[in-house]
């Protein structure tokens, strides 16, 4: 029997602390019917990565499974998300990207239906923009790109590298579809995931209680 090609210690942690967390988010609603995909980091040429189409509120080890950072399955026969492609084009793009979090609460999708026409989700003004890497003040604003949704990844993939070259992102949202949000680590995506949900709930209601749009 020929060994794995990653570390299969590493992937039973790293597969524990998905079904903790991506739980806890489906418990806030931010996966409905069977949406949303997640993924860490196993090593410079592994990722763990939901299986497609499986229930994230419900999930287990077996609704985990090791691709390659071309997307290709490893050792499974299961298919891995259909947006895999979203996930590996960032662990490819930067070493120091090692967890990637999909959700698609209502604020993600109100907000990205909201923005599309505009390309971007402006945050400024307030207190929580420090929760994203690296910025060390709530003066620094914030533009969360909105691209339009696509079935072909390559498209989006391209989209998405393009706006890489451009400068620091910590996520992004598609239309009439979710966000995208990363960190070097569960515990810093997850504080990014939930300051881009916060703070677009935030302008939400402000567009709301201000007739600005
Ligand atoms: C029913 S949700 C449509 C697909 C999607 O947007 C998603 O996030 C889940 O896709 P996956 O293949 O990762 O289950
Ligand atoms: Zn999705």
């Amino acid at each position: 029997m020929s060994a794995q090609p990653y570390d299969s210690h590493r992937l039973c942690e790293l597969a524990g602390e998905l079904i903790v967390n991506v739980r806890e988010l489906a418990a806030r609603g931010w996966t409905p019917a069977t949406s949303s995909n997640f993924s860490q980091r196993i090593d410079e040429r592994h990722a763990a990565i939901t299986v497609s189409g499986r229930d994230k509120g419900r999930l287990r080890e077996a609704d985990i499974m090791v691709v390659d950072l071309d997307g290709a399955a490893v050792g499974s026969d299961h298919r891995p998300s259909a947006e895999t492609l979203l996930h590996t084009q960032l662990y490819r793009r930067s070493a120091d990207i090692g967890c990637i979090l999909h959700t698609h609460s209502q604020h993600q999708t109100v907000a990205s239906r909201l923005f599309a026409g505009a390309g971007h989700v402006r945050l400024e003004g307030y207190e929580l923009l420090k929760a994203f890497a690296g910025n060390t003040t709530h003066e620094a604003a914030v533009n969360v790109p909105v691209l339009p949704n696509s079935q072909h990844m390559p498209t989006l993939a391209a989209q998405v590298d393009a706006l890489l070259d451009r400068g620091p992102l910590w996520g992004y949202l598609i239309d009439g579809h979710g966000l995208y949000a990363w960190g070097r680590d569960m515990a810093e995506a997850r504080r990014h995931l939930e300051a881009f949900d916060f703070l677009l709930g935030c302008e939400l209601e402000l567009a709301r209680l201000t007739g600005s749009r």
